[in-house]
């Protein structure tokens, strides 16, 4: 079944052509979608209209059957909850002044009137930060530490260990190991496909690597200049038709 859904979507910058042009997509229920395309193509820029952290000049987004693209304030709220981001340097993600445990909480507090937990259980703000640190394989102490007081990987955990605080539907994952070393990285990749399966959850999966690609993705999606230029099935991705741009990106990797 389609979680999400993209019918022509364009989003230009007033500094120049469409970063995103007339693009189209559906994401399966339970899927793990990559996005490829090498610096500049409107990765990031798709990710964020999807957030909708960006209004769209025209397309469709369509969650969970419903169009959110017009939705602006208080009739969006409801919808945020069903996507998280996880972007590429957690550093920058992690509020410096605040402890792991009121990083953990805060998209709880925000939605939690609003919450279905299937997963998680709040019987305490102390046991919630407990199962999501633990969720995401760290120790319970970390609860008390700040973000400079971790290593880049586990920084990363705790950003991953947000988005699922409140079992989103989706979560785009912005090049979510490539601040990482190689170990870390391996790590992380191998965290995101057990938290998919044990929370089924869905994701976008925007990477530079198409190793991990590979790895993770049932479906592949190749972008250029803002449009797609290549979809193909995991197996399909080293086949000799691939598109030229295609067999590019594979002979850089
Ligand atoms: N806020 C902005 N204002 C103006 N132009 C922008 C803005 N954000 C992105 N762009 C432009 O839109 C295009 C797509 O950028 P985007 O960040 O989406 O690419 P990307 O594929 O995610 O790149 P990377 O892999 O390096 O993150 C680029 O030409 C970029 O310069």
């Amino acid at each position: 079944m389609s979680l999400l859904t993209v019918n022509q979507l364009t989003k230009s910058y007033k500094t120049g052509t469409a970063a995103v042009n007339h693009v189209s997509f559906h994401l399966n229920q339970g899927e793990c979608l990559g996005l490829v395309g090498e610096s500049g193509c409107g990765k990031s820029t798709l990710a964020r209209c999807l957030l909708r952290l960006e209004d769209i000049d025209s397309g469709n987004i369509i969650l969970n059957g419903v169009r959110i693209e017009e939705l602006h304030g208080r009739k969006l709220q409801p919808y945020r909850k069903h996507i998280q981001i996880v972007l590429q340097n957690p550093s920058a993600a992690l509020n410096p002044k605040l402890r792991i445990k009121d990083i953990l909480i805060d998209p709880y507090e925000q939605f939690k009137h609003e919450l279905q937990l299937k997963h998680f259980t709040v019987p305490s703000r102390d046991s919630y930060v407990k199962q999501l640190l633990e969720a995401v394989e760290l120790p319970a102490s970390f609860a008390d530490r700040y973000p400079h007081e971790l290593s880049g990987g586990q920084r990363q955990r705790v950003t991953l260990a947000r988005a699922i605080s409140i079992e989103p539907d989706l979560i785009v994952l912005d090049e979510p190991t490539a601040s990482l070393d190689v170990l870390s990285q391996g790590a992380v990749l191998d965290l995101l496909a057990s938290l998919q399966s044990q929370l089924a959850l869905s994701y976008l999966f925007i990477s530079h690597d198409l190793a991990a690609v590979y790895q993770m993705c049932q479906r592949i999606l190749v972008m250029k200049d803002g449009q797609f230029v290549d979809q193909c099935e995991r197996e399909q991705l080293f086949h000799e038709e691939r598109h030229a741009y295609t067999k590019e990106l594979i002979s850089i990797y």
